[in-house]
């Protein structure tokens, strides 16, 4: 793993899913179940409210000691000094978001189900590799499908791998067991209340750590 990346649970944000005045509250809660890393991913926001949340998020994780990335923004993540960004194969280049962020940033990359734009995002200098989706997503309908297969096949790649799409406290296990270092989810973790989100954040915490050899890393 990536010395800043811990397996664990990787909450991501949804503007659609979590009202803008219960977002630290959410993100709170789901740091308190023990979330390792942390996205902050927002379709609709003006500007001025994307700098607001990511600002306050920022705080929040640094406090926590747990690294936010910003998904699809670069200039954003080096406005507010996040630890990095989330890129899809439809966004910047990893070499931009490098060039902007440096090379202490963590740069993850969307997949999909493919090894070969694993093996560009590998050389290209990504953190992490990002696959999925490996179940039926509310949050992302018209997101590509993947086999676990490729989370096995991707280890030998030797980069932290995050799992993603439609993932549940019932069916994260199996991802887990293929090759998932961390487990990104966006509606099996946020909507309810803080103590759902707390509790939900504890079982995925719970299920990496009974699977995973590196878990055993203090905080
Ligand atoms: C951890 C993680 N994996 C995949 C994605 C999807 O990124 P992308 O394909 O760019 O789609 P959007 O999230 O921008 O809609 C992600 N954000 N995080
Ligand atoms: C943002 C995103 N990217 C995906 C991909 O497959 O690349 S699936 C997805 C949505 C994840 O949300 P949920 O946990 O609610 O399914
Ligand atoms: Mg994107």
């Amino acid at each position: 793993m990536n010395r800043m990346l811990k397996p664990g649970l990787y909450a991501i944000t949804d503007n659609a899913l979590t009202p803008a005045d219960q977002l630290i509250a959410a993100v709170e809660a789901a740091l308190q179940g023990g979330a390792t890393l942390v996205q902050y991913r927002d379709k609709a926001g003006t500007s001025a409210e994307r700098l607001r949340q990511a600002t306050e998020l920022n705080a929040l994780c640094r406090q926590a000691n747990v690294p936010l990335l910003i998904n699809d923004d670069p200039e954003l993540a080096l406005r507010v000094g996040a630890a990095g960004v989330h890129l899809g194969q439809d966004d910047c280049t990893l070499t931009d978001a490098r060039r902007v962020l440096g090379p202490e940033a963590i740069i993850g990359i969307t997949c999909h189900h493919r090894l070969d734009l694993a093996r560009n995002a590998k050389a290209a200098g990504a953190d992490y590799l990002a696959f999925g989706r490996f179940y039926n997503s509310a949050t992302k309908p018209g997101a590509p499908p993947a086999e676990t297969t490729v989370l096995t096949e991707a280890r030998a790649l030797a980069l932290p791998i995050t799992a993603i799409g439609g993932i549940t406290t019932d069916n994260a296990e199996a991802l887990i067991r293929a090759g998932a270092d961390l487990i990104a989810v966006v509606g099996g973790l946020f909507g309810g209340t803080s103590e759902d989100i707390r509790h939900r954040a504890e079982t995925f915490t719970r299920l990496v750590a009974r699977h995973h050899p590196l878990f055993s890393y203090s905080n």
